[in-house]
C-alpha cells in the first residue's frame, strides 16, 4: 500500500505463506487466520495466478499444475519482494471454473499478506521471501478424502474425475509439493489411525522450527490445555505440539478470545466441510488457526522493529 504518489509505503507487510497440495486445507486454515487478524488488515495472494499456462495448454503439454515448469516462479519472487516492501503488484487471475486467465488486477498489500498455493517455496531463495512459512500436510488417505469430498460436493466433478486427477498428480506431489515441508517454519501434519476413522479422530501435529518454535516455547502453551496438548522438544531446536482430538472446545475458545478479543467469534473458527457437504466443527482446526494467527502477530513485532531500526540506521 503506498501514498498518493506511490513512493512511500504505508507499512511493511508481514508475508505469511500457507502452502500445501490441492485439498490440503489451505483455504480453510487461511480463512480463520484472516478473520482473526482482521479481514481489513490482510491481503491474499493466490499463487494459481502465477500459472504460465491455461488448463487446456497444460493438458496439451502433459504437465500437471504441480510441476514447477508451469509456474512463473521468477515473477512470483519479484512480486513477493515488492509486497514485502509495501508495494502493489499487478497480475492476471487464474479462473478455477474453466482454467483460463481473467483480466489484470492490482493487489495492494495490507499489514499481512497471506500467500496461498501449491508451490510457494520450492527453493530456499523463495522461502527467504516470507516472514513465516506454513506447510499443510494431511497424510495421503486424508488428502484423498478431503479433496474427493470438496471436488464432488462443491466443484462439480464426478468421483471418477477426482480419482483420475489424484492419480495423475501423485508423482509430482511427491517430487515437487511435499519436499517444501522440509523448509517450512511450521508443518501441520494431519493423520488418522485407520482409513475408516472419521474426521473427529484426526490427530493434528504441529512441527515448529526456528523463530516460530521459539515463540511457542516461550508461551508455554502445553500447560494451558492439560494432557490434550503435548509439547515435545526435538532435534535442532524444533518443537512438536501434539493436539489431541479431545482438546476441549471451551479451552480453545477461551484462548482465542483472550488473544483476539476483537475478532474471535467461537462459531466462526474450526469449520470445515463434512461428508454431506454441510458444515462441521473441529477443535484442533480452531486451535491451528489461532496458533498461526498468534504467531503472525508475535513475529510481526520484532519484524517491524527490525525494519524501523534498519531505516533509522540507513
Ligand atoms: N482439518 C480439517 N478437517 C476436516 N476437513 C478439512 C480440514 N481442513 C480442510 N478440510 C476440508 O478439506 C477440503 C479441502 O480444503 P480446502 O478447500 O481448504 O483445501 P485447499 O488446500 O485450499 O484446496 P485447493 O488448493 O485445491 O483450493 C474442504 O472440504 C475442507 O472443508
Ligand atoms: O486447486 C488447485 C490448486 O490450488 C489446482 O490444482 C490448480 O490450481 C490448477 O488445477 P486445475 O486445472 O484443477 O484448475
Amino acid at each position: 500500500m503506498s501514498d498518493a504518489q506511490g513512493d512511500v509505503p504505508r507499512h511493511h507487510p508481514f508475508v505469511l505463506g500457507i502452502i500445501g497440495d490441492s485439498g490440503s486445507g489451505k483455504s480453510t486454515v487461511a480463512r480463520g487466520v484472516r478473520e482473526l487478524i482482521g479481514a481489513e488488515r490482510v491481503s491474499t495472494l493466490e499463487l494459481d495466478d502465477y500459472h504460465r499456462y491455461s488448463r487446456a495448454e497444460r493438458q496439451e503439454l502433459g504437465l500437471t499444475a504441480l510441476n514447477p515448469m508451469v509456474h512463473n516462479l521468477s515473477l512470483m519472487q519479484e512480486h513477493l519482494q515488492l509486497l514485502r516492501r509495501g508495494r502493489p503488484v499487478r497480475n492476471r487471475s487464474y479462473d478455477h471454473t474453466d482454467g483460463s486467465f481473467g483480466p489484470m488486477r492490482t493487489l495492494d498489500p495490507e499489514e499481512v499478506v497471506v500467500v496461498r498455493g501449491l508451490l510457494g517455496f520450492p527453493t530456499e531463495e523463495l522461502a527467504a521471501t516470507y516472514d513465516l512459512t506454513v506447510f499443510l500436510y494431511p497424510e495421503p488417505e486424508l488428502l484423498f478424502r478431503w479433496k474427493l469430498r470438496r471436488d464432488t460436493k462443491t466443484r462439480g466433478y464426478t468421483e471418477a474425475e477426482v480419482l483420475k486427477s489424484i492419480a495423475r498428480h501423485l508423482l509430482d506431489s511427491k517430487l515437487y509439493v511435499l519436499p517444501q515441508a522440509d523448509r517450512a517454519d511450521l508443518v501441520v501434519r494431519y493423520e488418522v489411525p485407520d482409513w475408516d476413522a472419521p474426521d473427529t479422530e484426526v490427530r493434528t501435529t504441529l512441527i515448529l522450527r526456528r523463530a516460530a518454535a521459539e515463540a511457542v516455547r516461550r508461551d508455554g502453551i502445553g500447560g494451558r490445555f492439560g494432557e490434550h496438548v503435548r509439547v515435545e522438544d526435538g532435534e535442532g531446536g524444533t518443537l512438536t505440539v501434539h493436539v489431541a482430538s479431545t482438546v476441549s472446545r471451551e479451552m480453545v475458545d477461551a484462548w482465542g478470545a483472550e488473544l483476539f478479543p476483537d475478532t474471535y467469534e467461537a462459531a466462526h473458527f474450526g469449520l470445515h466441510q463434512d461428508d454431506e457437504g454441510g458444515e462441521a466443527h473441529k477443535v484442533p482446526l480452531a486451535f491451528t488457526q489461532v496458533l498461526i494467527a498468534d504467531l503472525t502477530q508475535r513475529l510481526r513485532r520484532p519484524h517491524e522493529a527490525a525494519i524501523v531500526n534498519a531505516s533509522t540506521l540507513a
